[in-house]
């Protein structure tokens, strides 16, 4: 007999890229860009996946071949399993409203009003008056602006505009849903409702989401999976808890670090030096990440090592179960009691160096 989760472990993925190139050829005094190399990753179907990189990683470009408003140079994106890049004009724009998108400006038209903007889609693919009614009303109640339906966007907060661009990418009813650095041109507090949206969207619909940002945050709040880009190529990929947990190159630290906050305070950077000098200190960043984060470290340096530790600032955080975070530590400037302490960090798997020295 087939055991039963055969069949899930076989399931189509929702999105796959199967060795993705995308090269743009050399223009007038523009040299060719090669914008994505041989990225490979799947997208498991109902998964909220966020691709993280910074500016000109190539971000875009990986959600644009997704919908065929780009071509691969070489590879193929499949679909629900049909390959994007194979198909014909009129093929292509029906799938394409099996994909909706969201972008970081909206991108609603000014001249329609909240309901003309989310029926718009509908109108396009023919869908009669009555059903349009319908399904746009109920899209407005289920991002909460039920009572907006006859405003134009000009009138409308920023946060209300991507409810209205959540509203109208869904009209037709996508299995997945591209996300463009949704939340960046908004303040803390909206990108967090709209995150919550989505993750409702999500959980409501089944809808695969794929998200682009830069910011690790919006990573932590939501996703699922996450793939890390620079330089057109996939250097990390999994799940989110794992990436925070241990993540494996510098690039994915830093956006780590960006949430786990591994700045030091800014009135101790200021006096910090990288010398030691005659009674300083030396100053200890240890990165909290993987099993052992909440190893008892303070503890057994002041108990088994004897060293006299003090803290001088620390920040810890969880997702799901996996701890992160960092500590800032300082300990006798003795290079003997240093390289002790940093030996016994890392003989707990933990990162740490010497920030500098403080007197
Ligand atoms: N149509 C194009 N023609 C030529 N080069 C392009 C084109 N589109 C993108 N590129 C180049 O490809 C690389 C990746 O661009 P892309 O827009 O995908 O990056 P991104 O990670 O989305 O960046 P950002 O966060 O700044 O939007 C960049 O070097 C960019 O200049």
């Amino acid at each position: 007999m087939v055991p039963a989760q055969a069949g899930a472990s076989a399931a189509v993925p929702a999105i796959r890229f199967d060795r993705v190139s995308k090269t743009f050829p050399a223009r007038g005094r523009h040299d060719a860009v090669t914008a994505l190399q041989d990225i490979s990753l799947d997208v498991a179907p109902g998964q909220i996946f966020g691709v993280i990189g910074r500016s000109g990683a190539g971000k875009s470009t990986l959600l644009r071949v997704i919908n065929g408003l780009e071509k691969p140079t070489a590879g193929r994106v499949l679909v629900d399993g049909t390959d994007v890049g194979a198909l014909g004009e009129a093929e292509l724009r029906a799938q394409r409203r099996r994909i909706g998108m969201i972008f970081q400006h909206f991108n609603l038209l000014s001249s329609r009003t909240v309901f003309d903007n989310v029926a718009l889609p509908l109108e396009l693919a023919g869908a009669k008056r009555d059903a349009i009614v319908r399904r746009v009303d109920k899209l407005l109640d289920m991002v909460g602006l039920a009572d907006k339906r006859g405003r134009y966007p000009a009138e409308l907060s920023g946060g209300q505009k991507q409810r209205v661009g959540i509203a109208r990418a869904l009209a037709t009813e996508p299995r997945v849903l591209l996300s463009d650095e949704a939340t960046s041109a908004l303040d803390p507090e909206t990108t967090r409702s709209i995150l919550d949206l989505l993750r409702r969207v999500n959980a409501l619909t089944g809808v695969t989401i794929v998200l682009i940002t830069h910011e690790m945050q919006v990573i932590k709040a939501i996703c699922d999976s996450v793939a890390v880009i620079e330089d057109g190529r996939i250097i990390e990929q999994g799940p989110v808890y794992d990436l925070f947990a241990q993540p494996r190159t510098a690039t994915a630290r830093s956006f780590v670090a960006s949430v786990a906050g591994s700045a030091i305070p800014a009135g101790l950077a200021e006096r910090l030096s990288p010398r030691p000098v005659e009674g300083s200190r030396a100053v200890l960043r240890v990165v909290l990440s993987g099993p052992q984060a909440t190893a008892p470290i303070i503890s057994e340096l002041a108990r088994t090592q004897g060293i006299d530790v003090q803290i001088l600032s620390g920040q810890i955080d969880r997702i799901g179960e996996v701890a992160f975070g960092t500590l800032v530590l300082s300990v006798p400037a003795d290079p003997a009691v240093v390289a002790a302490a940093l030996g016994l960090v890392r003989g707990h798997g933990l990162e740490g160096e010497v920030a500098g020295y403080v007197a």
